[in-house]
């Protein structure tokens, strides 16, 4: 394993991560699935699923006290929602406007802080999502984690299938035919790249938290490719290691 000695980590301590997302049709929630399964690969995290719905905004505010209690004992919160008209969702702009009290008593301070989004563009403007979720996370005073892998699809030989094949540094970005529903959602390399990110925060929860030793992964971009390939034969969480 390239990340930690295993036996070590069979005592480790809880952690706490929230993967908070949004999705209208159900895409975003399966890379929100995705992520939250490649946390749980990490010992000691518990890992919460936590949809922000469309039912808890009223006239614009969204509200859900479980909600926000169980992000206030979270050690890191992962947010997500799809990019709709080169923005955040309305719905999940409601969830961040609802995080004022956190804001005024910086109750959410160097929390852990990581994003990710789904569009059917290739591009579709994720980035301006990304940023918005990481300027969010900013003015609450969290730390935030980007991907750490490197970009797949950058040579002839690449394919949807690659990790991180959008690209994408910031936070993680997907992309999803718009004609094709949930369980077609994003691309294998991109679920894969969710399970990896969700790791990495994870594991990097524990090292913050409770000084778990984290030892950095580092792959060129020969053995990126080679672990993409890899990844192509075997597929799935079962093949990850070293977020
Ligand atoms: C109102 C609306 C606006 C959208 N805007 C964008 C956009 O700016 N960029 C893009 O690439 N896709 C855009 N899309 C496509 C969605 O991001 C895409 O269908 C995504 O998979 C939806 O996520 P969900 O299944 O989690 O709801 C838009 C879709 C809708 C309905």
């Amino acid at each position: 394993m390239a990340v930690n000695d295993v036996d070590r980590e069979q005592d480790a301590p809880a952690v706490t991560v929230a993967v908070v997302y949004h999705s209208v049709h159900g895409t975003t929630r399966v890379l929100a699935e995705h992520l939250a399964a490649g946390a749980r690969l990490v010992p000691g995290a518990r890992v919460h699923l936590v949809e922000i719905r469309a039912e808890d905004v009223t006239a614009g505010r969204w509200y859900d006290a479980e909600v926000m209690a169980l992000l206030e004992r979270s050690d890191a919160i992962v947010m997500g929602c799809p990019t709709l008209m080169g923005s955040v969702s309305a719905v999940f702009k409601a969830f961040m406007e609802a995080v004022f009290t956190p804001f005024v008593t910086q109750g959410w301070k160097d929390k852990l802080a990581g994003g990710f989004t789904m569009s059917a563009s290739q591009s579709g403007d994720k980035l301006a999502v990304l940023q918005q979720l990481a300027v969010f996370g900013a003015q609450l005073g969290m730390q935030w984690i980007g991907v750490g892998d490197m970009p797949g699809n950058n040579w002839s030989g690449g394919t949807r299938d690659d990790v991180n094949r959008l690209g994408s540094w910031l936070g993680l970005m997907s992309q999803s035919h718009a004609d094709l529903g949930p369980e077609q959602a994003g691309s294998r390399g991109d679920l894969i790249t969710a399970e990896r990110y969700g790791e990495r925060i994870a594991r990097l929860t524990q090292r913050w938290v409770n000084a778990v030793p984290y030892e950095t992964s580092r792959m060129t971009e020969h053995e990126a490719r080679a672990l993409s390939a890899s990844l192509r034969e075997a597929g799935g969480a079962a093949a990850l290691t070293g977020a």
